[in-house]
C-alpha cells in the first residue's frame, strides 16, 4: 500500500446512458511511468479528469499516497501533487516564454509571497525559472512571445508550467498531440527526463513513444480496462490488437 501513489477503485462515470469509464480500478505505483492506450472514446482522457478532480461526478473512491481524495477539489489535489497537463496546448500565447513560467513560479510561491516584492524573493522566482528554462530547454527562447514559438517547444513550455510546482504525480493528456516529426524525438527525451522520480500517467496516441516511455501500458476499450502489462506484453496481446483493428493495428 506504502508503494501506491494514486488508486482508484470501482470508478464510473456516466453521461446519460453512456458509461465513460465502466467500474475502473487500478493502482499507480510510486516513480513508474503507465501509458494509457485505447482507441478513441474509450475513457482514457475522463478518467484522468477522475484523478485530477476535474470530473467528480462519478461513483467509486479514488486516494492519493493512501489519502481518500475522492472529494477533495482540483486546486487541493494540485496542493497533494497531482499536476496535469492538456491535449490542447494552454499557455499564454500572446506573453513570452519567460512571463509564462514567472506567472506559473507566482503561483507556486503566492502562499509566501510579502505585500511587497523583497530581493529573497525575486531571487527564489528567478532561480525557478531558470531552472525550468534549462529542463525544458527553452532558455535561448526565453524572450521569445509563446505562440510564435514551434508546436513541440509550446508543448515543452506547457510541461514547464505544469512541472512548476514540483508534481510528485504528473497526468499526461496527449504531449506530442500535434507536434511534427522532426520534433518527435525530443519532445519524447523530455518527457522522459521530467518523469524521472515521478508517478506518471500518459496518455499518447504515438505508439512508438509511448511504449518507449511506459515501465507498464494500461488499455482502455468502452469504458473499461482490457489488458495491463509490461510494453512488449501488450504489443502481442491478441485482445488489444483486435481492438486496435481497424485503427493503427500496426
Ligand atoms: N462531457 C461529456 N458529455 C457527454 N459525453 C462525453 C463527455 N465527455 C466525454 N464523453 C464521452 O465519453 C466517452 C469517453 O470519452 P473520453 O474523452 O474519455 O475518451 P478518450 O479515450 O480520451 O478518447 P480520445 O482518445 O478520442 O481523446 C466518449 O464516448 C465521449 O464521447
Amino acid at each position: 500500500m506504502n508503494d501506491i501513489a494514486l488508486k482508484c477503485d470501482g470508478v464510473t462515470v456516466s453521461y446519460g446512458a453512456l458509461k465513460a469509464i465502466d467500474g475502473v480500478s487500478h493502482s499507480f505505483e510510486k516513480g513508474r511511468i503507465y501509458g494509457l492506450i485505447g482507441p478513441n472514446g474509450a475513457g482514457k482522457t475522463t478518467l484522468l479528469n477522475v484523478l485530477a478532480g476535474r470530473q467528480m461526478r462519478h461513483s467509486g473512491s479514488i486516494h492519493c499516497f493512501g489519502a481518500d481524495i475522492t472529494r477533495t477539489p482540483p486546486h487541493e489535489r494540485a496542493h497533494l501533487g497531482i499536476g496535469r497537463s492538456f491535449q490542447i496546448t494552454k499557455i499564454f500565447a500572446e506573453m513570452t516564454v519567460l512571463d509564462n513560467l514567472r506567472i506559473a513560479a507566482q503561483i507556486k510561491h503566492s502562499r509566501f509571497q510579502p505585500f511587497w516584492i523583497a530581493p529573497r524573493y525575486e531571487r527564489r522566482l528567478a532561480g525557478d525559472i531558470d531552472a525550468m528554462l534549462e529542463l525544458t530547454g527553452l532558455t535561448a527562447r526565453r524572450d521569445a512571445i509563446a505562440g510564435t514559438l514551434s508546436y513541440g517547444l509550446q508543448r515543452a513550455l506547457e510541461l514547464g508550467i505544469t512541472l512548476m510546482p514540483d508534481p510528485r504525480i504528473l497526468l499526461l493528456d496527449e504531449p506530442l498531440a500535434g507536434v511534427g516529426q522532426h520534433e518527435i524525438e525530443s519532445s519524447t527525451r523530455l518527457i522522459k527526463a521530467v518523469s524521472a522520480g515521478r508517478t506518471v500517467l500518459l496518455i499518447e496516441h504515438n505508439m512508438d513513444a509511448i511504449m518507449s516511455l511506459s515501465e507498464e501500458i494500461v488499455v482502455m476499450s468502452n469504458g473499461r480496462v482490457i489488458a495491463v502489462g509490461a510494453p512488449e506484453q501488450i504489443r502481442n496481446d491478441a485482445t488489444v490488437r483486435s481492438v486496435y483493428l481497424g485503427e493503427d493495428a500496426s
